[in-house]
């Protein structure tokens, strides 16, 4: 039903809309009426035709999120800052990717069934095209900060709302996101809205430049402002650059410094070397990185004279030979790179694998809640006691606890812990909960899907609140808590069956990790290898394995993953007549899912040593074979394009290495 305000709404924008043509739109709503304009005439709204919002489906939200991943770890540090900074303002944040969808969120808890039904929610899609005039459709038009306050939004129902959007751009000057902050309802004025937008603005260029910084932490950092002493922190503008003096990055207001006054393209500062640019020598830059707080620090750009304050920071990550040895020994130290031998060694070379454990060393030691998915065995649990053996919080405890195996009616009390007398049965002083005794560290809470609903509305408050209420108390206790939480099943499928809450879902995934299958994983020699020295150690021997058993083991499918190949290896040392594991140490499906040439175990052995050519005269040996079958799922034709064999010589030797396919094991 369309009210009074709404029809005045609708006849003004139509008038905006039909009486002028884009171009001449000259008053100070520019932006708002060129938009309503496109809104009408572009794509076909209508503004008497009121909207719902549109909120994808979880899974189409994923996508969106996968794909600037990385940009939203960075973002969500920079969203909680300025969410403390408004918190209890009743403002929501959102971040958007450019396409307008929602893929961070942070609201008021209580008030997220109101913010969800006006589209302020993670998911939401506010692109022009979707929800007509908004803030973040709007700003991903116009590539502008703005406000869209009240009657400018397009659609009547939104008229309550204010939103202050800003754009994001990413390294490459390409644009990213947009951050918004939103409320429901505030005063009629825009101008009560100015500071939200100057809030706005500020944080977006901090994320912008937190992640400019982390994206260029291996190159030389050139700082430019118009304040002395603030040069140094300050990034108004920052070019990244080289060993060479070569420009190899620059953030919005770098790029805005040299881009012409015609506003066409050229004069990117991108790929001209630094003295080119400005009146700065290498000396002079040396000089820089040298002056630590002091001295001269005035440049001059060489094109337009301008003038402004500089600094340089070294490489953060990297120790680059050439300049190592061009910095004088009071030029600062260089930052080491951090290695994490802990998180190192849980993988070889797959490289899934790998990509998994540079997401996880970017993810330490920030505020963040984990989600980790993996089939049962993957090593859920032992990522996530890595993670926290590799934080500042390694000192702290690790508290595991398996939601799947405490008995639902002894769940709620072992988590939440309870006052003496509060239940039937509890310790006469009353316990401490598992979520207290991980205060200050991990909380790992495996098989998290298994938890009944009342009490993942618990732990939700929990981890909103920060605190926790013990059963029989009647004060909550403050704590700092992380949470890793690991689930082998697909908590969304749980979500649409209504088994999970989707807002804790959110709240425990602050990053997900997706840990491979072992069927699937590259680097099994690897694994195999590593856990078997772990086992001998524990018997204090030393082991091997034999060729055919090791050639048996990579081929098998591991439906238990790496707790089976621990269990297998277990039981191959306990069985093993000397210190080699032979085939026949292996449990009996191992000789079953492989096939030998006449049933004899040494032709395998003998296939081990056997070298293959390729047509290109390549050498590939029996264990190259399979890992290249293995990384082309099987798929014949892929193999032999790859190793450079014709389909026929990858048959004969498939067979000559008793290779049976697992479709024809
Ligand atoms: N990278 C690894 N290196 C050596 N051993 C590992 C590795 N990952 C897992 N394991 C071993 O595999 C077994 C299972 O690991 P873990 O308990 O972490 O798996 P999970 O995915 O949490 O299993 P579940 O889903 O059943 O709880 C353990 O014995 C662990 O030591």
């Amino acid at each position: 039903m369309i009210n009074r305000a709404q029809t005045q709404h609708i006849k003004n924008v139509l008038s905006v809309a039909t009486q002028m043509g884009a171009a001449n739109i000259t008053d100070d709503n520019t932006l708002i009426h060129k938009s309503w304009t496109r809104c009408v005439n572009d794509y076909g709204l209508d503004p008497s035709h009121l909207r719902a919002p549109n909120i994808v489906t979880s899974d189409i939200l994923r996508e969106h999120q996968e794909q600037i991943e990385e940009f939203m770890l960075v973002a969500r540090v920079g969203m909680e800052q300025m969410y403390k900074r408004v918190s209890g303002l009743d403002y929501v944040l959102l971040l958007t990717d450019s396409k307008g969808i929602a893929v961070d969120y942070i609201g008021n808890e209580a008030r997220s069934r109101e913010l969800k039904q006006a589209g302020l929610y993670l998911g939401a899609e506010w692109s022009e095209q979707s929800a007509g005039t908004c803030g973040v459709g709007t700003c991903l038009v116009e590539q502008t900060a703005l406000t869209c306050h009240q009657g400018d939004h397009f659609d009547p129902t939104h008229i309550p709302l204010t939103c202050s959007a800003a754009p994001l751009f990413d390294p490459e000057g390409k644009f990213l996101a947009v951050l918004d902050m939103s409320a429901l309802t505030s005063p009629m004025s825009k101008e009560s809205q100015h500071l939200a937008l100057h809030l706005t603005v500020m944080y977006a260029q901090m994320i912008e430049d937190a992640n400019f910084l982390r994206h260029f932490d291996d190159r030389w950092i050139l700082r430019l402002g118009t304040a002395w002493g603030l040069v140094e922190v300050s990034g108004e503008i920052m070019l990244a650059f080289d060993d060479d003096g070569v420009v190899v990055g620059a953030n919005t207001g770098g790029r805005q410094l040299f881009r012409r006054r015609d506003g066409l393209a050229g004069n990117e500062p991108v790929g001209r070397l630094v003295s080119e640019l400005f009146n700065l020598s290498a000396d002079d830059l040396w000089r820089l990185v040298r002056a630590n707080g002091a001295g001269d620090r005035s440049v001059v750009t060489r094109e337009s004279n301008k003038m402004f304050y500089a600094s340089v920071a070294m490489p953060r990550r990297r120790k680059p030979a050439a300049l190592v040895n061009a910095v004088p020994a009071d030029g600062g130290q260089l930052l080491e790179h951090t290695s994490y031998p802990i998180l190192d060694r849980l993988a070889g070379d797959d490289k899934a694998m790998r990509r998994l454990l540079e997401q996880a060393k970017r993810l330490l030691n920030r505020k963040l809640n984990i989600l980790i998915h993996g089939e049962t065995g993957t090593g859920k649990e032992v990522i996530a006691k890595a993670l926290h053996e590799s934080s500042v919080r390694a000192g702290k405890p690790f508290v595991a606890v398996n939601c799947g195996a405490i008995p639902e009616s002894l769940i709620e009390s072992e988590l939440f812990g309870y006052t003496a007398g509060s239940f039937t049965g509890g310790r006469s002083k009353g316990m401490k909960g598992l979520i207290l005794q991980s205060d200050g560290g991990t909380l790992f809470l495996d098989e998290i899907g298994d938890m009944p609903l009342h009490l993942q509305t618990r732990l939700l408050r929990v981890l909103s609140e920060k605190e926790v209420l013990p059963l029989g108390a009647d004060k909550p206790v403050a704590l700092d808590l992380t949470v890793v939480a690991a689930s082998h099943r697909d908590l969304r499928n749980l979500i649409n069956a209504g088994s999970f809450r989707e807002d804790l879902y959110y709240r425990l995934c602050g990053a997900t990790l997706h840990l491979p299958s072992l069927r699937d994983r590259t680097d099994k020699r690897y694994l195999i290898e590593k856990v078997l020295a772990e086992e001998a150690e524990l018997l204090n021997i030393e082991a091997g394995i034999s060729s055919e058993a090791m050639l048996q083991m990579l081929c098998f499918g591991w439906p238990g993953n790496i707790r089976q190949l621990r269990n297998v290896l277990r039981f191959a040392l306990a069985v093993t007549d000397g210190n080699m594991i032979m085939p026949s140490d292996l449990p009996q499906e191992f000789g079953d899912q492989f096939t030998h040439q006449g049933g004899r175990a040494d032709v395998a052995e003998e296939a081990a040593e056997v070298s293959v050519e390729g047509k290109g005269g390549e050498e590939c040996d029996m264990e190259q074979l399979l890992a290249s079958l293995m990384r082309n799922k099987w798929n014949v034709t892929k193999t032999s394009d790859e190793l450079g064999f014709c389909r026929a010589t990858l048959y004969r030797y498939m067979k000559k290495f008793s290779i049976v396919p697992p479709n024809q094991r």
